[in-house]
């Protein structure tokens, strides 16, 4: 090794089971899941709905494998619901994850989110905030991070499609109204690329607030025949929109040098969901690995 890379790799289990459509991949195990990707070459996981909810429980499971849980997603409702419960289910979820040994805990307002519609047009119907959504959001979210610093950890926002955090604009109106000791950002190349955002621009502007890293793909033919048939986003991700690092339309190498001139030192999940059915999962987990691992052999990194 040449230089330290600082970066540990992990994989989300949605393109085993999709948490946001459980029909895709019913058929695949909890075990097959987390088994396939320690073989993969993954030393950290994202949480699905078959994993077990008890600490020890899924300690047990993940330990003989090599794995340990760097984070799981959490459903904010600031701008719909009171504060108060998103703020109980929130101290549930760090909770959790505290006992788990994560650090940061994934949020995403969902609001008047389309993104679990499948009849509604994503492009077309996503949600705009109002001004006093914004402050509900704002503030809800620098609460929550006051929250997650109580137990050491950090919120990390998942800007989204089909939500009222999509685009550059909003992403920026995010960042500029929370404290940065309050808020910090999730990275997701694929949802930067599917709203049509431009992915380097973000992450070089928001370096030092960016504490996780999701790595997807996109196809791109599917992605522009999401916009034109006005499609919604799940029937989008059932249609192949998303796929995983090199296989798709996104060239991660300019991606991965920013992450590593910026001593990136957390964690980057594979996260690409498609249907298990046409794209074997743990084919596509390694098929990621072995590109990450190309992309980091040509920097001389291992
Ligand atoms: O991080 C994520 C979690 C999923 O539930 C979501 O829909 C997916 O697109 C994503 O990026
Ligand atoms: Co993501």
């Amino acid at each position: 090794m040449t230089a330290e890379v600082k970066i540990k790799f992990g994989c989300a289990p949605i393109a085993w089971t999709n948490d946001d459509m459980p029909e895709l991949g019913s058929e695949n195990s909890f075990e097959q899941c987390i088994s396939e990707m320690a073989l993969a070459g993954y030393t950290g996981t994202e949480i699905g709905n078959k994993y077990p909810r008890h600490p020890e429980t899924l300690k047990r499971y993940l330990d003989i494998r090599g794995l340990q849980v760097v984070s799981a997603w959490f459903s904010s409702f600031l701008t719909t619901k009171p504060f108060e419960e998103t703020k109980q289910a929130f101290i549930e979820h760090r909770d959790f994850l505290h006992a788990m040994g994560a650090k940061v805990i994934v949020v995403s307002e969902q609001g008047h989110s389309v993104q679990g519609q499948m009849e509604t047009p994503v492009f077309k119907e996503k949600p705009v905030f109002t001004d006093s959504e914004w402050d509900l959001l704002t503030q809800g979210l620098e609460a929550l991070g006051e929250l997650a610093s109580e137990k050491g950890m950090a919120i990390v926002y998942h800007h989204h499609m089909g939500t009222g955090v999509q685009t550059t604009a909003e992403i920026d109106r995010l960042m500029e109204n929370t404290s940065p000791e309050k808020v910090s950002l999730l990275f997701d190349t694929g949802h930067l690329v599917f709203s049509g955002e431009n992915p380097i621009e973000i992450y070089k502007k928001y370096q030092s607030r960016i504490k996780h890293i999701h790595f997807k793909d996109i196809r791109e033919a599917v992605a522009n025949g999401v916009k034109d048939n006005q499609d919604s986003f799940l029937v989008g991700v059932k249609k192949g929109v998303f796929t995983v690092p090199g296989d798709g339309m996104i060239d991660f190498d300019p991606i991965m040098k920013e992450i590593i001139e910026s001593e990136y030192g957390g964690w980057i999940v594979v996260e690409a969901e498609q249907d298990p059915a046409k794209a074997n999962p743990f084919e596509y987990a390694l098929k990621a690995r072995k590109y990450i691992d190309r992309l980091l052999q040509q920097k001389e990194l291992i």
